[in-house]
């Protein structure tokens, strides 16, 4: 069962499940003089409709060359990339212009034509697209309304603060109504609480619209506060990918592990650790709950349950978005049977349960 609470056919059925962005085996390689870059190396990739997807790496991982290969503004060496369906790599001149007023895309130097107003920036795709003057009026006044920025129709560009210049570039990528929003670094020349509310902005916008989003970055935090899945890149590859939530709790890669960290505690310190496992007397445990399981009583349960004593050493509880996740180390003392007992049950309530010590 999906967290929506419907059945996977039933999500198929609505085309909730129909990848919006399909890239199958995509392959970039940059050739110049200096000789070949592979900066994409068969890359495969699945954004679902509705979903805000993240796609997260170092510097020279791939992703700008992953994003601009998407609304083609870089030609991919090999690899297919369909959009709602639709095979882009292989459009001619005209076919790509028309398929490119349904990608959106949003800046991190927001890309804004200082000459124009705000308001002329977010009617110029609309002019292009040939709309009637009333309706651009109209639709502009909607996308001001709906980025917080009313009251800056005459303003310049230079005339306004970075968070505004981004919202300017969210409401002309808005104008053609487009089925993905792509966002390269959206929020990175922006301070920490401006970050927050253009993050919360585009939130908003995926959840009132529906639309599709997907994003590159660098900051773990940019994933924790608005994505549901991610994709981690290295050297052109994907090398690990999933829901974020999983991945925060379960990060497998090392390059992965360390993103995760920039945020979150996942890993015992290492000051803490050794001293908590030249401890004799029981077994160690680290118990790792996600959901609704954080708010149980396990510990008590355990105490009252199995005839065993409970010391907790370490703990730490982490939110992603609406949903609690953390770990504890315990300690637990009695016979062996009524330990294994205790552990089973933990097991049993969906508990992840990895022991760091065993009983002497
Ligand atoms: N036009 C180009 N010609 C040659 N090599 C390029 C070109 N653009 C990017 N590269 C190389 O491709 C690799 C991936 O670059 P890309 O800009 O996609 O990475 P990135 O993850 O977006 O990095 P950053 O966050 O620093 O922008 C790098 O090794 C880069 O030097």
């Amino acid at each position: 069962m999906a967290s929506s609470g419907l059945s996977e056919e039933a999500l198929i059925f609505q085309g909730r499940l129909m990848p919006v962005i399909q890239i199958q085996d995509l392959t970039k390689i940059y050739r110049s003089a200096a000789g070949a870059v592979t900066a994409l190396d068969h890359v495969n990739l699945r954004v679902r409709k509705g979903e805000i997807y993240g796609i997260i790496g170092y510097s020279g991982a791939g992703k700008s060359t992953l994003i601009r290969c998407v609304n083609m503004l870089e030609q991919p060496t090999s690899g297919s990339i369909k959009v709602n369906g639709q095979e882009i790599t292989s459009l001619n001149e005209t076919q790509l212009r028309v398929a490119r007023r349904k990608i959106g895309m949003i800046f991190q130097h927001f890309n804004l034509l200082s000459s124009r107003t705000v308001f002329e920036n977010v009617a110029f795709p609309l002019e292009i697209s040939g709309v009637p003057k009333a309706q651009i009026k109209e639709k502009v006044t909607k996308l001001l309304g709906l980025v917080g920025l009313s009251d800056k129709a005459g303003a310049y560009p230079s005339q306004l603060s970075g968070g505004q210049k981004q919202r300017v570039g969210i409401a002309r990528a808005l104008a053609n109504d487009p089925i993905v929003l792509l966002c390269d670094e959206a929020t990175s020349a922006l301070d920490p609480a401006t970050t927050d509310s253009i993050l919360a902005l585009l939130k908003d916008i995926n959840r009132r619209l529906d639309l599709t989003i997907l994003m590159i970055t660098h900051e773990m935090k940019v994933i924790s506060e608005i994505c549901d899945s991610v994709a981690v890149l290295e050297q052109g590859k994907v090398i690990e990918e999933g829901l974020v939530i999983d991945v925060f709790t379960q990060p497998q890669h090392p390059t992965t592990r360390r993103f995760v960290q920039t945020i979150i505690q996942t890993d015992i310190p290492e000051h803490i650790k050794k001293p908590l496992l030249q401890r004799g007397r029981g077994q160690i445990i680290r118990v790792s709950f996600i959901g609704d399981a954080a708010a149980e009583p396990v510990i008590s349960t355990l105490v009252k349950k199995f005839a065993v004593d409970i010391n907790i050493l370490y703990g730490n509880i982490n939110q992603i978005q609406d949903t609690p996740f953390g770990m504890l180390i315990i300690e637990c003392l009695g016979s062996q049977d009524n330990c294994r007992l205790a552990l089973q049950h933990l097991r049993r309530q969906g508990l992840r349960i990895e022991v760091l010590k065993n009983v002497e």
